[in-house]
């Protein structure tokens, strides 16, 4: 499958590099609100393939040959994932270490690759290094040693100024869903599209479709205070995926949501591979794990000692 990254080189202005900062907890999202990026062009290659225009029929779903962020649900097994090509993330020897914790590395010499199509499950106890990991891919942290590789950009080597163009390639869903409470369902999708400066056309033509196809057609001018949490969830699915990223990252996404809720939402993100989105997940749910048996990446003290095929939750000690 070919990588659909854009190159972080291609996309920012040269110029003086920004101090580095080790950037807080916060949004992903909120990064894409990069008021002075004028880059976001219509040129843009990715987008030019995917963009729903609004001269386009109300639901472009029905349109032949219409290709969605999202697959048909399928009971079979989706296609094989060959390995090859350029790995849409590589971690070579990556050690992290908090300034808090300096002699307990939260990762300790981290190898893997993901490539293009993969559903990876990154399991492992409470403090084994799952978000520190999610965390390094988004370049929200830089690691203290060895090398991270996101769609063949070095993270370790990226220019502050040069990140919020990768993150705009990376879809982030986390536990707590991270909406914007006064803003309603439609609005909190919007604003991803706007940050990025998209046009309002394709805002009003982008935004309705990929909520319907949360199933949250009808609650687009409602609140967040007004969703159950399984809707809230799709709501912050619907806004990591209105830009057709390559990559979904979810750290938890089922964490607040109970077992029933929790499968709508992981069958939302397993049609959301099918249809060629790269996800990487942490988690702790056994039982999905379990269900899925995607591939399996488990960690202990911040070291990989699991990578499995079609894996279970299973027991971390186990190789
Ligand atoms: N900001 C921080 N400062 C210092 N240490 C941290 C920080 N964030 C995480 N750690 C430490 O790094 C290690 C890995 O934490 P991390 O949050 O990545 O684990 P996790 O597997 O995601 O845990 P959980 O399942 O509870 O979310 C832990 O020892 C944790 O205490």
């Amino acid at each position: 499958m070919a990588s659909h990254f854009r190159s972080a080189e291609q996309q920012g202005s040269d110029g003086a590099e920004q101090p580095e900062a080790v950037v807080p907890e916060a949004a992903p999202q909120a990064e894409i609100a990069d008021s002075n990026d004028s880059s976001a062009s219509q040129s843009d290659p990715l987008e030019e393939v995917h963009v729903v225009t609004a001269a386009e029929p109300a639901d472009p779903a029905e349109q032949p040959g219409f290709t969605s962020v999202f697959a048909p649900l399928a009971d079979e097994d989706g296609p094989a994932v060959s390995r090859t090509g350029t790995p849409t993330v590589s971690f070579r020897n990556v050690t992290l270490i908090y300034p808090a914790q300096p002699n307990k590395p939260a990762l300790d010499e981290v190898g893997l690759d993901i490539y293009p199509g993969e559903f990876v499950f990154i399991v492992g106890h409470s403090g084994s290094g799952k978000s520190s990991l999610l965390r390094l891919v988004t370049r929200e942290l830089r690691a203290t040693s060895g090398q991270v590789m996101v769609a063949g950009q070095d993270l370790t080597k990226m220019k502050n100024k040069k990140v919020p163009y990768l993150r705009r390639q990376i879809g982030t869903v986390y536990q707590d869903f991270k909406l914007l409470p006064d803003k309603t369902v439609y609005e909190n999708v919007a604003f991803a599209l706007e940050c990025i400066g998209k046009p309002r056309s394709i805002i009003k033509a982008q935004v309705p479709e990929v909520l319907r196809l949360v199933g949250l057609g009808e609650r687009m001018e409602h609140f967040p205070d007004q969703l159950s949490g399984g809707e809230q969830q799709r709501v912050s699915v619907a806004r990591a995926m209105v830009n057709r990223p390559p990559l979904l990252v979810c750290d938890e996404p089922t964490g607040n949501l109970d077992p029933a809720i929790s499968l709508g939402i992981m069958k939302l993100l397993d049609r959301i591979n099918r249809a060629g989105t790269t996800v990487v997940m942490a988690t702790h749910d056994r039982e999905m794990v379990d269900s899925m048996r995607k591939r399996v990446i488990a960690l202990e003290a911040g070291r990989v000692v699991r990578d499995q095929e079609k894996g279970g939750y299973g027991y971390y000690g186990a190789l």
